[in-house]
């Protein structure tokens, strides 16, 4: 789990604003970058000590990101640190802040082009920040190549200001080439590129320093996007009450595939018990039901061939959460099951659909989205990818430049339904706009079964009445939180298994 962060994740644009706005309320720009490279300095510093380090190299750029740099490179000067500044840009083109920044350097300063790192214990990376407005020219690429050769080789240290130089700050982009940082420091708030792919994997440790812009500049700025912490859904947390009984803790309804296609919809019924559903009923083809229930014990089996047998079964409006696609098999039939589960009702029924209840939708996705439109409750969808592609092709079909947020963002507007975009920066998006992005995830995720565990961690949740954006997003950020509990060697089940140590941690932080 990374450190926490403040809630709100800005873009670029966002920043820029709640910088202009700090600055016209009175607070010298000069003082924001001083608080920035105290910052700096310090995430610096504790680095050298760890490593006996005591040379660095700062790579300055032509903007403020490089006057940031400046001012590190003399406040870690003052603490007799052995600093050498190098610039992309001769100092006389410097403007601004970045120039006086510059001026108050009191040695010289080398090209950046030419360069050596002979010696070097660790470099700081001041090249570019959230004013990167096009792709790295072949002299920043090549720079940018030869710092990243240089710290691959000698194990040294890199550490970015603001953002690894060349990560596109809003959509986590590469622009031609970008650096490979161990430790990258942010101001006030991190960016939606810190956070989504590749951009993460850029930042190494990533950090937010408070640099006196106030709060209160958010105010202004709309912001719709949050990191994925529990602090997101806290609040919202369903937690069982002590005059509580089971029907009150929500039922919720998986459906099954057939006979050799069972195990997906057991994993994600066991996953909906543990995430909290008072109940669980799997519905079951009649030519699964045997194998279905002699593999299951707290979670009943019931019979339900096709879309009347799940018309039927759905008839008891206890039922509260359906959730449908693991096993489920491409078909019209599938189609068929979905719509069912969506069908408007007179009382409040959530949904969630995976897999292929999703990809028997691609011929056809608006069929499906007049469905989750005139669902009677919330619906979650969690596509990967490959899903992702088939069912929203015009969200894909663009420049390229779009994020997976953005593309999240609109899928959810064009079908109604919370959409859980997965991959190892989940994002998560409501129709309304709000948006949530998971800082982190392991690898070992990565495993059969995975993602219908997430399904009935989602199903649980809705069964329980949460709402579809937090569930959502609490139910991701649960389960990645499972498997790193749980750590290397991971399979689905063990997932399952972790879930209550996630539960004891949520509910310890709860009393605190
Ligand atoms: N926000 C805050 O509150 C605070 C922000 N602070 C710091 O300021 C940083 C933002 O500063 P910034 O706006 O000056 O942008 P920055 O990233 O230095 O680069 C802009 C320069 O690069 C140029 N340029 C752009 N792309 C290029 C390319 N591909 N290849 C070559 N050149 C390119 C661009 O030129 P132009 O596009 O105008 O031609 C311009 O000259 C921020 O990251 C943080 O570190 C702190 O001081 C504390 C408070
Ligand atoms: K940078």
């Amino acid at each position: 789990m990374p450190s926490a962060f403040p809630l709100e994740i800005l873009t670029t644009d966002q920043m820029a604003r709640a910088d202009r706005l700090t600055i016209e309320s009175g607070v010298p720009a000069m003082s924001l970058m001083e608080s920035a490279a105290v910052a700096i300095a310090r995430a610096t510093s504790q680095i050298l000590q760890r490593t006996s380090g005591r040379r660095v190299l700062v790579l300055c750029g032509p903007g403020n990101n490089g006057g940031d740099g400046f001012v590190a490179a003399r406040l870690l000067r003052a603490q007799r640190y052995k600093v050498r500044v190098a610039s992309l840009t001769p100092l006389d083109q410097l403007r601004g802040d970045a120039a006086q920044a510059a001026a108050a350097w009191p040695c010289p300063v080398s090209s950046a082009l030419e360069c050596s790192f002979d010696g070097i214990d660790l470099a700081i990376d001041a090249l570019f920040g959230t004013g990167l407005a096009r792709d790295l020219d072949s002299n920043a690429s090549a720079l940018v190549r030869r710092l990243n050769r240089w710290r691959r080789e000698s194990g040294q240290n890199v550490v970015a200001v603001d953002i690894p130089s060349g990560v596109d700050g809003t959509t986590g982009a590469v622009r031609g080439a970008a650096v490979e940082a161990d430790a990258t420091v942010t101001f006030f708030r991190v960016k939606t590129g810190h956070l989504l792919l590749p951009g993460r994997l850029h930042c190494g440790a990533l950090t937010c320093a408070h640099i006196g812009i106030r709060p209160s500049a958010l105010d202004s700025l709309a912001v719709e996007t949050f990191v994925n912490m529990p602090q997101l859904w806290r609040a919202a947390l369903p937690l069982p009450q002590v005059d509580g009984h089971k029907y009150s803790r929500g039922h919720a309804l998986v459906v099954s595939g057939g006979a050799s296609f069972t195990g997906a919809a057991r994993l994600s019924a066991a996953a909906a018990l543990r995430a909290g559903a008072g109940l669980v009923t799997l519905a079951s083809p009649i030519e699964a039901l045997a194998v279905n229930a002699s593999a299951l014990t707290s979670v009943m089996v019931r019979p339900a061939d096709g879309a009347k047998g799940l018309a039927k079964v759905l008839s008891d409006e206890r039922k509260n959460a359906v959730a449908i696609g693991p096993g489920l098999g491409v078909s019209e039939e599938s189609c068929a099951q979905v719509e069912t589960a969506l069908a408007p009702q007179a009382y409040r029924r959530a949904a969630v659909l995976d897999a292929d209840a999703l990809s028997s939708f691609a011929g056809d996705p608006e069929r499906l989205w007049r469905a989750t439109r005139a669902a009677p409750g919330p619906v979650v969808m969690t596509p990967h990818a490959g899903e992702f592609a088939r069912l929203f092709a015009a969200c894909e079909s663009d420049c390229g430049c779009r994020s997976k947020l953005d593309k999240a963002r609109e899928a959810a507007r064009a079908s109604g339904a919370v959409v859980l975009f997965k991959g190892a920066d989940t994002v998560v998006a409501a129709p309304d706009g709000r948006a949530s992005i998971l800082p982190y995830a392991t690898p070992w995720l990565a495993t059969a079964g995975s993602g219908d565990v997430l399904t009935g961690v989602i199903a649980g949740l809705l069964a329980q009445r949460m709402d579809g954006f937090l569930a959502a997003s609490c139910a991701a950020w649960m389960h990645a939180r499972a498997a790193e509990i749980f750590g290397p060697g991971l399979i689905a089940d063990d997932i399952i298994a972790a879930l209550p140590q996630v539960w004891r941690e949520l509910c310890a932080a709860q009393q605190k």
